[in-house]
């Protein structure tokens, strides 16, 4: 039997939905309910399949199921994997009654739901995460979407899940890799707005490297309940939701400069962080003391700290000009006014960022 350990809700009028979060909910917690038609379609891939997919199933009972297995990787985040989405659903004659489902981290939960938004002009979706990131982040909030070769997420639709069903259980089988790469996202809830929660990380991070499963469920419940918060305000980020993206402007021109898969999302988004304290802090608007304490929850998560070697100043500038929060070709950044308090800024002095990418890059441009 399951554990049902929160049970939160991210408010969007009708679009609202629960965030159901437990021990043992996979194949236990009937989502049948969940499903408007009689078809549910399950889009996973090759690591999840083998460990989750039969236990997924039993969470629809009474539904008729057909189940996608898509190669793994943040690689394949894009428009062929994504086609092999639409051919399935269309092989299998799902209609517009259909309901996805999203099994499995973040790159699953982002083609699927955007498969979701895009299938008949849009069909509903159910985000079930089994990766920390997709737990604390991904699942929740509705940004769907693939990669291009020239950026990261340049493709994509908010559209807003059913339910997120969260197994903490899942987290077990999860490589230590992927876990610090998950507690970059929770670290970046306490740096944004939530002090009591960053004080709390910095005495449970061993615990959370170790994989303590109540350690886990914490930071799972509390970031769930900042970024439904945060969405709840912002659905498609005209204010608020765009300081969710702390530390993304660096971390996704680092991915996209790695090739992606390369460098994990959540590695990328931990140098990022460190990268945009330390623009805050030649900005003047936090000191040294709160920079080394960003630095030091980074590192004590088991993350970066550096770019890639090969990478250079210029490639930051040309990768961050198409970031998505640019507007009329100038750079609008994501920086720290406080260790607990983000803004977003396109003030930022062009020689401070220079001397941010200098200090960072290992080569010149
Ligand atoms: N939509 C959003 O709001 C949002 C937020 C943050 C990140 N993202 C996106 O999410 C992606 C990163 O997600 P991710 O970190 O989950 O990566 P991922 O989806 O690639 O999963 C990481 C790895 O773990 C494997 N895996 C999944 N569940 C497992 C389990 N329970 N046990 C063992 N292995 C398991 C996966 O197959 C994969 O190899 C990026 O594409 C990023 O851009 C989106
Ligand atoms: O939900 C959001 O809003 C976020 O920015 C969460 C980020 O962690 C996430 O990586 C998101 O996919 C980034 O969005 P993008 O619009 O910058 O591509
Ligand atoms: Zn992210």
């Amino acid at each position: 039997m399951y554990k049902l350990l929160h049970e939160l809700q991210v408010e969007l009028g009708e679009r609202s939905y629960p965030i159901i979060i437990g021990k043992g909910m996979l194949g236990e917690f009937d989502l049948s309910g969940y499903v408007g038609g009689s078809q549910v379609m399950i889009v996973t891939n090759d690591v999840v399949a083998p460990m989750y997919l039969e236990k997924a199933k039993a969470s629809f009972p009474g539904k008729t199921i057909d189940a996608l297995v898509l190669p793994d990787g943040e690689k394949h985040k894009d428009w062929q994997t994504l086609n092999l989405i639409f051919d399935a659903l269309l092989e299998n004659q799902h209609t517009r009654k259909t309901t996805l489902v999203a099994l499995g981290g973040g790159v699953i939960g982002d083609m699927t739901g955007f498969a979701a938004a895009c299938y008949q002009r849009g069909v509903p979706f159910i985000q079930i995460p089994t990766t920390l990131l997709s737990q604390v982040d991904s699942s929740v909030g509705g940004k769907t979407g693939i990669n291009h070769p020239l950026g990261k997420n340049m493709v994509g639709a908010f559209h807003q899940p059913e339910v997120v069903l969260i197994d903490t259980d899942s987290l077990q089988t999860l490589p230590p890799r992927e876990v610090s790469a998950g507690l970059a996202e929770v670290i970046k809830y306490g740096l944004i707005r939530d002090t009591a929660f960053l004080d709390w990380l910095e005495q449970a991070m061993g615990q959370l490297v170790a994989f303590d499963s109540e350690a886990l469920g914490e930071a799972i419940f509390r970031s769930c309940a900042c970024k439904a918060d945060v969405v709840g305000q912002d659905e498609r980020e005209s204010g608020i939701r765009a300081t969710l993206n702390l530390g993304h402007t660096f971390g996704h021109a680092i991915e996209t400069f790695a090739g992606y898969g390369n460098w994990l999302h959540g590695e990328a988004v931990g140098t990022g962080m460190i990268m945009a304290a330390d623009l805050s802090l030649r900005e003047g608007s936090i000191n040294r003391a709160d920079y080394d304490r960003v630095v030091r929850i980074v590192l004590k998560a088991g993350l970066p700290s550096q770019p890639p070697e090969q990478m250079t100043p210029a490639d930051f500038m040309s990768l961050m000009a198409v970031d998505k929060k640019n507007v009329d070709g100038k750079l609008r950044l994501v920086l720290l006014k406080a260790v607990g308090e983000a803004e977003v800024t396109s003030e930022a002095s062009p020689e401070n960022l220079k001397a941010t990418l200098n200090a960072f890059c290992y080569q010149d441009n």
